[in-house]
């Protein structure tokens, strides 16, 4: 039979076949055999390849002791579908009351500012935020340290004072009938942009009267809002704005390119202001003038390309926060009429002296509504450490959520209360007092603390005491369309006011 049906092949096929046959073995490579032995038990390998990632994420670096449950220590999609909701700090809160003061959020969260990597012709834009180089994140904050500091205060005041008279101008003129509604949210956004822009450079954009021409508020909400969903899967970054032919599709980059233009011209404007003059800061300087006199005094601090990155940075890192800060404080007060009304008496009878009622309504309104919303990670350093009673390997991503942090009722008792006068020292002991502050993170804590916290510290003290001073301000409908989410930032909308001149 089987004779007679290759005879019915043409010879030269009858050859191939047999010859094939024969030398099968010894023909096909061991890669071969390995490729066609999984094709085969393709099954059996899924089942295999499963089993090790599974044993792997639980286990692999000691962290199946963390309490937590199963699903996050298996997959990072829980946590993807908790911040996606914008609500993960509820979410998270609920977990620490559940499992206890150290709770495991997923299989291993990524420090996700490496979402917000930028690049030039020179390779990675240095940025304090970004780099994971110890040594790089050392020199940028020591080459510009002089400038954030309480000191500089003083000089950029100056370049803010204009600003905050600007958009109290046009309140007046625009809104202060006692009738009209208005979005204070949204015009508090724009002066906060304005303001770090005037300091930072000298000038700025004008948002306050032209609105969001450029789209840099729509493009930042996009931003933080993709950097805290994707940042639960870093990995598909590179599909997405990590990859250069997509991200303008995604998101305008119009605005950016303004704002860089702005620190060329700036600095290009400083080298001719400075060409045989003296060196001494006649005040008031410019943050980027501050940096460029420092870049003089000592060419190795720091470059050009440096002191834009921490122009941007200004930009990017101060106006959403400090917006939110001051929205929270106004919201919050005007819904508590024995608060407004202290603050009232405080600032009409005291501005511009020491107001330390404010500072207490400052220190709650940022308590009860950090601009942060998720975890401050960092990395545990070598050669480990021992956190509430774990040991954790370096390198796993620990960290504290200011909003949780900020509402422990053990160092804030009726922690979701707005209480101004437990920051006060005659209402609360010294040592009570200290608790209280090192708890209150909302500019983070360690070495990524905050480098603007004194500039967004004097923007939201001339803001609220200015519209407090000059305006009768009551809330629409009891602030009932005030909503937020929390994507990494927690920008609020909807804080709908009607206000008026104030009365003598
Ligand atoms: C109320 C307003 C603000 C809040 C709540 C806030 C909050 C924060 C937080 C939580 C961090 C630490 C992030 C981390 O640990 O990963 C941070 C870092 C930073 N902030 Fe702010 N910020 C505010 C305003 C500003 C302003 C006005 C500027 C600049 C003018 C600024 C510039 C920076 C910079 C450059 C860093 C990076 C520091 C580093 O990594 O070394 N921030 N901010």
């Amino acid at each position: 039979m089987q004779n007679s049906s290759l005879v019915s092949m043409p010879s030269k096929r009858r050859n191939v076949l047999s010859a094939g046959n024969m030398v099968q073995p010894t023909e096909y490579s061991w890669t071969t055999r390995v490729t066609n032995t999984i094709v085969n038990h393709w099954n059996i390998f899924l089942v295999l390849l499963l089993i090790y990632y599974f044993t792997n994420t639980i286990f692999s670096r000691g962290l199946h002791r963390i309490p937590g449950p199963f699903l996050r220590t298996i997959s990072p999609i829980p946590r993807l579908w908790s911040v996606y909701k914008g609500f993960s700090h509820e979410d998270d809160s609920a977990l620490h009351e559940r499992y206890g003061p150290i709770v495991r959020l997923g299989p291993n969260l990524s420090r996700f500012y490496s979402l917000a990597e930028g690049y030039d012709e020179e390779g990675l834009i240095p940025d304090p935020f970004v780099t994971t180089d110890k040594a790089m994140h050392l020199r940028l904050r020591r080459g510009a340290a002089n400038a954030y500091s309480l000191n500089s205060m003083v000089q950029l005041e100056a370049y803010v004072d204009p600003v905050t008279e600007r958009l109290a101008n046009k309140i007046r003129k625009e809104y202060a009938t006692g009738k009209k509604i208005v979005d204070l949210g949204q015009l508090v956004q724009q002066y906060a942009m304005d303001a770090i822009c005037a300091l930072t450079y000298g000038k700025d954009l004008n948002h306050t009267e032209k609105g969001d021409y450029l789209g840099f508020f729509k493009t930042s909400f996009i931003v933080n809002s993709y950097m805290a969903i994707f940042g639960q899967i870093p990995w598909i970054h590179r599909l997405l704005l990590g990859n250069s032919f997509i991200a303008p599709f995604i998101v305008g980059l119009e605005s950016n390119e303004k704002i860089i233009q702005l620190a060329k011209e700036e600095i290009a404007a400083d080298v001719l202001r400075s060409e045989g003059k003296d060196e001494s800061l006649n005040p008031p300087s410019t943050f980027l003038q501050r940096l460029l006199l420092n870049q003089r005094r000592n060419p190795q601090s720091i470059n050009d390309r440096e002191a834009m990155a921490h122009c941007f940075n200004n930009i990017a890192a101060g106006s959403d926060t400090t917006a939110i800060s001051i929205r929270s404080i106004l919201f919050n007060t005007l819904k508590h009429p024995h608060v407004h009304q202290l603050l009232r008496k405080e600032i009409r009878e005291a501005f511009p002296a020491k107001l330390p009622y404010l500072g207490a309504v400052i220190m709650e309104g940022i308590r009860l509504h950090p601009s942060v919303g998720l975890m401050l990670a960092c990395a545990v350093p070598e050669p480990g450490e021992t956190i509430c009673g774990h040991f954790l390997k370096p390198g796993v991503e620990v960290g504290i959520n200011p909003w949780l942090l900020q509402r422990n009722a053990e160092v804030f008792p009726n922690p979701d209360e707005f209480y101004p006068d437990r920051w006060l020292p005659e209402n609360t002991s010294q040592e009570r007092l200290i608790l209280m502050n090192k708890c209150w993170i909302p500019f983070g804590h360690g070495t990524h603390t905050c480098s603007g916290r004194w500039i967004s510290w004097m923007m939201i003290h001339k803001l609220v005491a200015k519209l407090i001073l000059l305006f009768d301000i009551d809330l629409v409908e009891g602030g009932k369309d005030y909503t937020f989410r929390n994507y990494w930032l927690t920008p609020q909308r909807g804080l709908y006011i009607s206000l008026k001149s104030a009365s003598p």
